[in-house]
């Protein structure tokens, strides 16, 4: 029977020309709302196995089955042209189809919520590599994707932008799309992957062990959007009493984040 996922890659293989097999028999299956994190040193074959997967390459052998939507940011944007940042994205969105006035509002959206510096009408060539990644995500969600490819998302961003792709990556992960992204960095503690695998001698490896979580009983306080918090596996409760499923990693932050909200610490135990 053939799979209901997103996208399955079954075997799959690269090598470039006759030289070195980048990708060796990677076995990869993506479901709605997922977000995979692969791993990998500087050259194991991350993006390549990413243009893969927003079908911009092809396997040198294995299979691929299913067909989503898919939006994909590389590692680095080119901005090299001289139109702004706002007309860029206005034509990107009437290639896809949207009516002019919308493409610009969603541009302008966009550009406001990651903030990028020198604002809409900043000439592309003149922007910064993590501004030009800035118009990369905001290019990337026009419109919501079946499937989200981003290449070293983090690298460049500023601080708050970090946390603003965090946030958008929950939003749209609870709206049904999968979201695959690489990073080098071995303990990324932010990562909101619900899974993740790293690539070691062209092979897709699961990473084993889930960072331990802790449960945290918070009451009162100003509401804070726990869904969209690094670090926050799972809440529950309401206006009066939340309860958080918490990376360990992460607990020290989002109990500083609650006691700025006003809330009041009830308890704070080990959950696995
Ligand atoms: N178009 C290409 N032609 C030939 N070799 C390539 C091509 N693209 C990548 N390679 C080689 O394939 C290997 C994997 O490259 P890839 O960019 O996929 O790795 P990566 O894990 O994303 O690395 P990095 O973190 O440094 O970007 C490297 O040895 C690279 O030189």
């Amino acid at each position: 029977m053939e799979s209901t996922s997103l996208l399955r890659l079954h075997g799959v293989t690269k090598r470039y020309g006759s030289g070195f097999q980048v990708l060796r028999g990677v076995d990869l299956v993506l479901e709605p709302g997922q977000v995979t994190g692969i791993l990998g040193a500087n050259g194991s074959g991350k993006s390549t196995l990413l243009r893969i997967l927003a079908g911009l390459s092809r396997p040198s052998s294995g299979r691929i089955t299913g067909h989503p939507t898919t939006s994909y940011v590389p590692d680095r944007f080119p901005a090299r042209q001289r139109m702004s940042a706002r007309a860029y994205l206005c034509h990107m969105g009437r290639v896809r189809g949207l009516r002019t006035a919308d493409a610009r509002a969603r541009a302008e959206h966009w550009l406001v919520r990651f903030d990028l510096a020198g604002g809409p009408a900043t000439p592309l060539r003149e922007l910064s590599k993590g501004n030009a990644q800035k118009v990369g995500l905001a290019q990337a969600l026009l419109e919501r994707p079946d499937l989200l490819v981003l290449d070293e998302p983090w690298s460049g961003l500023d601080l708050a932008a970090r946390e603003v792709l965090t946030e958008v990556i929950g939003e749209v992960r609870a709206e049904g799309t999968a979201v695959v992204f690489t990073d080098h960095r071995s303990a990324f503690a932010r990562s909101p992957a619900t899974s993740t695998h790293r690539l070691v001698g062209g092979r897709l490896v699961a990473v084993a062990g889930a960072e331990p979580t802790a449960r945290v009983l918070l009451s009162g306080g100003r509401p804070v959007d726990w869904k969209a918090r690094a670090g926050v596996v799972e809440h529950h409760g309401d206006d009066q009493e939340v309860t958080l499923t918490v990376r360990v990693s992460e607990r020290e932050a989002v109990l500083m984040t609650a006691i700025r909200a006003g809330s009041s610490v009830l308890s704070v135990e080990q959950a696995r």
